[in-house]
């Protein structure tokens, strides 16, 4: 399954399942984010519906009611059939009833009064088996989507290396893979329900099968050479900047590293992990990475493929816990990224948490958030001042890592006092008659390294 690039805009119409276990704010606020998913697919959403049930496992999905109501604002495309057998679980899923969820929505967002087939693509913000999308699509004649099919087109649109389009590619055949499955036998049901995005249907099982073998084994040898990069660069400091999609991690990369990295107002910008020196630059050299946000819900084949991206995370000596502090939901985004990090193995060796777009918030704001979260940082990336702030923290807390040694160098060696300047911290330099005494500052690795050059250069004399 993929989304068909047309040429016009879709509407969308959002869907949202209210169930005793999923509900409240947590219902509004994933669909004000679905909302802003499929926004950054380019697709207009023309409104939401929403409906309470005791589980989302109706063949239908929804009720005959509501399906009524929705095929009415696709224009009746599809045929609103009886339902057969109600419910694929055990017990019983009945329609309890309908509310209008909408209070955190985007103003411009309609939810009531819809015109009369407004909408050509319905978009579900919960997960639909391969045979409840194909029943819903049948039902009402347009394209339909659910939350993780959105994620991943997401992700495959702004994949950008080589390492990201592998990844996110595995993740969308082993999602594409059982729909195909289900799909092939009702093929023709399907292309009368609708016109495109059918490209899919003609691979058949081994063919998948076959692409993602292929694709897997292409991975392992991309992060083999990933891999050897990281051990190259592990006796440097580094820094990983984690969180949730949006929650401005490349901006504060950006102006950390003096780097173009771009920082988007889309959810999905980063895909993959950049690397850079923080900036002013000090030495020895200390790395940042910017990495791959999380979201709610995030597809669990999609966490499984990202765990090489995720992996700088895993080799970070602090990391950077970066949240739009902005955001009501921010505590909540906190939790998921915890989880995915969790998830992927990645334990904290130091970190600090970044409570981001102070600039959004009242000094009253600011100041209840200090107290709640007393060891984080609060920043802007858009204060110079902030960004200082931040530059010093990391580079101190480098060099609590460094240990500090002494060096005699003999004015004979002269070229070794100029690396060692260019890629440790010089602490003091005391010149004698014969040779030079410098204090350095670096990670126990590099000077040990020195201790046997300088050791050869004795034994040379
Ligand atoms: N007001 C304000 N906006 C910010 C700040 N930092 C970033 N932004 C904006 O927030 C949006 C998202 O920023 P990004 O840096 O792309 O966020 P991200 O965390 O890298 O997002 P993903 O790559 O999707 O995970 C952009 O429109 C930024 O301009 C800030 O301190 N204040
Ligand atoms: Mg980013």
């Amino acid at each position: 399954m993929q989304l068909t690039a047309k040429a016009s805009l879709n509407h969308a119409l959002l869907i949202s399942i209210c169930t005793p276990q999923f509900k409240g704010d947590e219902a509004t606020e994933s669909l004000a984010e679905l909302a802003r998913l499929v926004t950054t697919l380019g697709f207009k959403v023309v409104g939401t519906q929403s409906q309470k049930l005791s589980s989302t496992n109706k063949v239908n999905v929804l009720g005959l009611g509501k399906l009524a109501e929705i095929a009415h604002l696709t224009g009746n495309k599809g045929e609103v059939e009886e339902e057969e057998n109600d419910d694929l679980s055990q017990d019983s899923s009945k329609e309890i009833k309908d509310e209008t969820l909408l209070t955190n929505m985007p103003s411009d967002i309609p939810s009531e009064n819809l015109p009369f087939a407004c909408a050509d693509v319905v978009v579900f913000d919960c997960d639909l088996s391969p045979s409840q999308l194909r029943n819903v699509e049948n039902q009402l004649g347009v394209e339909v989507f659910d939350r993780t099919g959105i994620i991943i087109e997401i992700f495959s649109r702004h994949a950008r290396t080589k390492t990201a389009k592998l990844q996110v590619e595995i993740a969308r055949l082993n999602y594409v893979a059982p729909r195909l499955r289900e799909t092939s036998s009702g093929d023709r049901d399907r292309q009368m329900g609708k016109g495109a995005g059918e490209t899919n249907l003609e691979l058949n099982r081994r063919a998948v099968r076959d692409q993602l073998a292929d694709l897997k084994r292409e991975l392992v040898s991309v992060q083999h050479e990933m891999k050897g990069r990281r051990t190259q660069r592990s006796e440097l400091f580094c820094v990983a900047l984690v969180g949730y999609t949006n929650a401005g991690k490349s901006s504060m990369m950006r102006a950390i590293t003096g780097s173009d990295v771009e920082g988007e107002n889309k959810l999905f910008a980063t895909l993959d992990t950049t690397v850079r020196a923080l900036y002013p630059t000090v030495q020895p050299r200390i790395l940042v990475s910017d990495t791959v946000g999380f979201i709610k819900k995030l597809p669990h084949d999609l966490v499984a493929s990202f765990h090489s991206t995720l992996a700088e995370a895993h080799d970070a000596s602090l990391l950077l816990y970066v949240v739009d502090a902005s955001d009501p939901s921010f505590r909540s985004q906190l939790d998921v990224v915890h989880e995915v990090l969790e998830e992927v193995g990645v334990e904290d060796s130091k970190k600090l948490l970044v409570l981001n777009k102070s600039d959004q918030l009242s000094t009253e704001e600011q100041q209840a958030l200090m107290a709640e979260f007393p060891d984080a940082m609060m920043t802007s990336t858009r204060n110079p001042a902030d960004i200082s702030k931040l530059h010093q923290y990391i580079v101190n807390t480098a060099q609590e890592e460094m240990i500090e040694d002494e060096f005699i160098i003999p004015y004979t060696a002269k070229g070794i006092i100029g690396e060692i300047r260019s890629s440790m911290s010089v602490t003091k330099e005391e010149y004698e008659y014969s040779h030079i005494k410098l204090t350095v500052r670096s990670n126990a690795i590099d000077l040990e390294r020195l201790k046997k050059r300088m050791l050869n250069i004795e034994a040379d004399k």
